[in-house]
């Protein structure tokens, strides 16, 4: 699957809503037992969830949109199929949680593209099961300073501290991803499912029984004026950035 939502990926509330109905789709098709995310967009996985949709909405858009990022973490989280994130550009936020909530991340080694969950950098806060996802991967002490600090690693960084599985080069990023995928797939599907739900259930269980009270908990801290305030002040510094 390739993201395509040029300038940079952002999760958008219709980006988000294509991306689950895809990963649906794959999902009942029998024939097809995994799946490789990347970008068609150069230099960029996906620069997190779109910062306009957190931004000046009403309560209703909030909700809405907050709904559709636990949806996509949700179906991608539990999938059935192998799953496998061919990194090739610069992943913040959002853009690594799609990452982390693959089982297996591979980065091209360019030591421009940067990933991580930079929400403090923002003033924002990554929620419970971003945290419970970066923990699952790269463990409790590397996750607390990594957020706390709200850190972007580059890609060799982001390798040593475990949070991408390997690095090769960009141009042979297609033809490692493949070849990973053969691997997990030569598997038994269900002997590999079991292990994945055994794994990832806890956390998973964890949303799912507050789901309701996270999207009240996500509404209430994105309507202060002074998260607002922030945000506007962050998308300003990215348009500045470039003049
Ligand atoms: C205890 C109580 C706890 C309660 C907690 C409850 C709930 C939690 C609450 C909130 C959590 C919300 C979670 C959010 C997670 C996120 O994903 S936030 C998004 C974070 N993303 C970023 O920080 C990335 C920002 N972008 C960049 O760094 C760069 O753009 C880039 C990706 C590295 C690409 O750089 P490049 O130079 O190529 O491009 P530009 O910077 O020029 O960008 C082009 C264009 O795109 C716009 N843009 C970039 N990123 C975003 C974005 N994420 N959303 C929207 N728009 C974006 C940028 O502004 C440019 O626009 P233009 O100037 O109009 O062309």
């Amino acid at each position: 699957m390739k993201f395509k939502s040029p300038p940079v990926n952002s999760l958008s509330l219709d980006f988000l809503t294509e991306f689950c109905i895809s990963l649906e789709k794959l999902e009942n098709d029998r024939a097809c037992r995994g799946v490789i995310l990347t970008s068609a967009v150069p230099k960029i996985f996906s620069s997190g969830l779109d910062i306009t949709e957190m931004c000046g909405k009403s309560t209703e858009h909030y909700a809405e949109f907050w709904r559709a990022v636990q949806e996509m973490w949700l179906r991608l989280y539990s999938s059935n199929m192998v799953t496998v994130a061919a990194v090739n550009g610069s992943s913040p936020a959002g853009g690594c949680l799609i990452a982390l909530t693959c089982d297996y991340r591979i980065m091209a080694e360019n030591p421009k593209f940067s990933i991580g969950l930079n929400e403090a950098q923002l003033g924002i806060v990554a929620p419970f099961w971003f945290k419970d996802t970066f923990v699952n991967v790269v463990g409790h002490r590397v996750a607390e300073r990594s957020l706390q600090l709200g850190s972007l690693h580059s890609a060799p960084e982001a390798h040593r501290i475990g949070l991408v599985d390997e690095l090769v080069p960009e141009e042979k990023l297609k033809d490692r991803a493949t070849a990973v995928m053969q691997q997990w797939l030569a598997l038994p599907d269900h002997a590999r499912q079991l292990t994945k739900t055994m794994m990832r259930k806890a956390v998973l269980d964890r949303l799912v029984a507050h789901r309701e009270e996270d999207v009240q908990n996500f509404i209430s801290f994105i309507s202060k004026e002074s998260i607002q305030k922030s945000l506007r002040m962050y998308m300003e510094m990215l348009k500045k950035k470039k003049s």
